[in-house]
């Protein structure tokens, strides 16, 4: 078999004495999506920073592509990083309110190749090339989520970390932004490590699912195995405290 895409091996994070990620291992193969769940605080959103390396774990291995990123520098980090994008819950962070969208997708791809790749990347998000005229405030939540994900692929990644990429959207948005993520990850071949509490937005997208509690890893496997018959009593939990999984 050949080497996953992201290769985590016991990574840890402590903030002060607190250890939010207690030594957690974990594989995302090529185009292929493993979900990390768990209740607020298990320390879901820690360990997709460090996977990107917008946190440096303390300890623990961060492996991309056979290349070790956990202790490198930024100067070594900056040529990798097109390479693995985080898409978040609120676009805005990512966005410049003052700049208008085409500028937004244009800045990642330097300035010679602007527009024609911003329309390109427009219409790969399912945005008409007008949206490359307006401002982040014009638009809906979903509109602005599409430009999030446009600049997350402006540098062609191989990875994408989504954290609760649909969480603050409108159900039926959120499908829509979920089938877009998966005709993206078709056509580009994207591997996502998802990161996510909703367990209807897991099972529609993540191919792998591993349960956090308290900074661990405590139950892994295919997606359909651990929504459909959970070991751990701790999965049992969050899949009733959802109501099942359809029901979320
Ligand atoms: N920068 C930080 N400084 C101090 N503590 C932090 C920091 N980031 C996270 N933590 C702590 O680490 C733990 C895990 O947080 P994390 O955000 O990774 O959890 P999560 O599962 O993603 O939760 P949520 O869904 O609420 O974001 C929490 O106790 C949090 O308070």
């Amino acid at each position: 078999m050949s080497e996953p895409l992201l290769s985590l091996t016991d990574v840890r994070k402590s903030y002060g004495r607190h250890e939010a990620v207690a030594g957690v291992s974990l594989d995302v193969g090529r185009g292929e999506t493993v979900a990390v769940v768990g209740e607020s605080g298990s320390g879901k959103s820690t360990l997709g920073r460090c996977a990107v390396r917008l946190t440096r774990p303390t300890s623990g291995s961060v492996r991309f592509d056979g290349i070790e990123l956990a202790g490198l520098s930024g100067r070594r980090l900056r040529p990798l990083r097109p390479r693995f994008q985080m898409v978040f819950q609120d676009p805005s962070g990512s966005l410049d309110p003052r700049w208008t969208i085409g500028r937004s997708l244009a800045e990642p791809l330097g300035l010679q190749r602007r527009d024609a790749d911003v329309g390109a990347l427009l219409g790969e998000v399912g945005l008409d090339p007008s949206f490359a005229g307006r401002r982040p405030h014009e638009l809906s939540g979903g509109q602005r989520q599409r430009v999030g994900i446009a600049r997350a692929l402006a540098l062609s990644p191989d990875l994408l970390v989504l954290d609760e990429p649909v969480t603050a959207l409108d159900v039926s948005v959120q499908a829509q932004i979920i089938n877009l993520l998966l005709e993206l990850q078709e056509s580009r071949g994207l591997a996502y490590l998802l990161i996510s509490h909703d367990l209807a937005v897991v099972g529609a997208l993540a191919h792998r699912t591993a349960v956090m509690n308290a900074g661990r890893v405590i139950e892994a496997g295919p997606t359909g195995q651990i929504l459909g018959a959970p070991e751990h009593p701790y999965t049992r939990m969050l899949l009733a405290s959802a109501g099942g999984a359809e029901a979320v």
